[in-house]
């Protein structure tokens, strides 16, 4: 399978000797979707927003589809997209003018970002309310216009923290069930999520990180054998639990 991300011993320390996230290997291919999982403070966003070029590595390096993070971050800024867990939109905006606004930033020319505001407008599936204020909007409407923002330039690789965060069953199932249509046609998802049940249905690996340490990476089914246990919240539970007992 091609690689689309390679994470080679990320650390990022905030503090001298106090590692946030700690030797991070993984990677993930082409059409591949591999989540992040672990409590508050593992060191998810660490590494997440070290891999979108937000935040510089004390340690290491990430190679997003060819390009080093440390020395093509423009290059890498081109083949990604980032949804952060608390994104806002512009509030101001419509949601039309929201999705042009960043098709503008994200397109080389102006037919290109014609078309990935087209996409935007049925991903998100907000039909005449897209011509409303995103002030208006309810917390899972606004979830769904920033999620249809970051897949609408059909990026290599779309970083989600949180996809489903704030949405009903629904429109959970909805965005799980597009997520999974876009990485059979070759998008390569990197997820982060507390919401186990949800990964375990959506992703092909899973990365379990707990004090910045990456401890597991495998596929849910290959770990809930591994571990002899039920579920993937099982999974995590003794991962998490026999790391702390060391
Ligand atoms: N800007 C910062 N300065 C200092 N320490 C930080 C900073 N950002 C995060 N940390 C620390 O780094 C560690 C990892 O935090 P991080 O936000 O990566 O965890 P997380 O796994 O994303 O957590 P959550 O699930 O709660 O969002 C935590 O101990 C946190 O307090």
């Amino acid at each position: 399978m091609e690689t689309v991300l390679q994470v080679k011993g990320l650390s990022k320390q905030y503090k001298k000797g106090i590692y946030a996230s700690h030797n991070v290997t993984f990677d993930v291919g082409k059409g591949e979707i591999f989540a992040l999982i672990g409590p508050n403070g593992a060191g998810k966003t660490t590494t997440i927003r070290m891999i979108s070029t937000l935040l510089q590595a004390t340690e290491g390096d990430a190679i997003v589809a060819g390009h080093s993070i440390l020395t093509e971050p423009d290059m890498v800024r081109k083949s990604i997209t980032y949804l952060p867990d608390e994104a806002g939109a512009y509030k101001t905006m419509t949601g039309r003018e929201y999705l042009e606004f960043m098709a503008s930033i994200y397109a080389d020319n102006g037919e290109q970002a014609y078309e990935f505001v087209k996409r935007g407008c049925e991903i998100c599936e907000l039909g005449d309310r897209l011509n409303d204020k995103i002030s208006n909007y309810s917390r899972g409407m606004a979830r769904k216009l920033l999620l249809a923002r970051a897949i609408m330039p059909l990026p290599a690789l779309a970083i989600l923290d949180e996809p489903t965060s704030g949405l009903d069953i629904i429109n959970a199932l909805e965005i799980r069930r597009m997520i999974r249509k876009l990485a059979s046609e070759g998008m390569s998802f990197l997820l982060s999520s507390h919401n186990m049940l949800e990964i375990e249905y959506v992703s092909d690996r899973v990365g379990i990180i707990a004090k910045g340490e990456l401890l597991e990476v495998g596929k849910p089914a290959e770990l809930i054998e591994k571990y002899g246990a039920q579920n993937l919240e099982e999974v995590f539970e003794r991962v998490v639990l026999d790391r702390e007992v060391l």
